[in-house]
């Protein structure tokens, strides 16, 4: 299968500080990568810079062999590129529906009817359905971050990309969010970048691993690679791992 994203030898400095710097990767359509990298090795600068919050230095990012990097971050999220990142961005004085229907309602050419079938279904894939009419801000930590994934994927995007969703959640709730996004990924077919570093998240999503390191991927394989590979370890678990 031909890839949806394509990351071409992608650099971003800010001032002198080069954090990206030759990343190159493709994810092809319908599966998933998880991006794995010590701290301030770039992961979130590589999710801004690919919704358009960073303008590259050099380098291309291509969605469908079509490039969006330059473009503005409402062209890129209309051509199908969706994001949950590390901020808050549920309105905690509407209820958990009025969220879900707010994200749906961005889209436009909706009839009423069918804006409302994915309102229930996007609040099926996240597990909300009871707490529909609840107010967003009496939710837990847990179940706040389910419903920034629900706005996420309100928009039936064609590529879903999330900063660390687990930050602060219980390990109860984590294995959850993995079920979530597994059955967005298995059922749904969505295309997944997710950046975390909670190693049994990561485990229960069984996917391909890119380690990031000095700004650029550095390691491709399966966790179990990854976690025997001496130069990973050095680099991300630290040589005593
Ligand atoms: N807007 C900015 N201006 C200047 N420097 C920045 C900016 N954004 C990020 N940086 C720097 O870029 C480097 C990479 O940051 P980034 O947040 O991408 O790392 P990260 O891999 O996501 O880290 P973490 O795992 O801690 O979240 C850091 O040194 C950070 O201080």
């Amino acid at each position: 299968m031909s890839d949806l994203v394509t990351v071409e030898n992608l650099h971003k400095s800010f001032g002198g500080l080069q954090v990206l710097r030759g990343m190159s990767f493709g994810v092809p359509e319908g599966e998933m990568r998880v991006l794995l990298g010590p701290n301030g090795c770039g992961k979130s600068t590589f999710l801004k810079t690919m919704i358009g919050l960073h303008r590259p230095s050099a380098g291309e990012i291509r969605l469908a062999g079509e490039r969006i990097d330059g473009l503005h971050p409402h062209e890129i999220a209309r051509l199908g590129v969706s994001t949950k990142l590390q901020v808050p961005s549920v309105f905690r004085e509407l209820s958990v529906y009025q969220n879900i229907r707010i994200a749906v309602q961005r889209e436009t050419g909706r009839d009423a009817r069918s804006r409302n079938m994915v309102i229930d279904e996007t609040l099926d894939m996240i597990g909300l359905i009871t707490q529909a009419g609840n107010r967003a801000g009496n939710l837990s930590h847990g179940h706040q971050q389910w419903l920034e994934i629900g706005m996420a994927i309100a928009s039936q995007p064609r590529i879903l990309l999330l900063d660390e969703p687990t930050a602060g959640m219980t390990p109860e709730e984590t294995q959850q969010t993995a079920q979530i996004v597994l059955r967005l990924n298995r059922q749904k077919g969505m295309t997944v970048i997710i950046v975390e570093h909670d190693m049994a998240f990561v485990s229960a999503l069984d996917a391909p691993i890119l380690v990031l390191n000095q700004g650029s991927i550095f390691f491709e394989g399966t966790l179990r690679q990854v976690r025997t590979h001496q130069g990973v370890k050095e680099i991300y678990f630290g040589s005593r791992a």
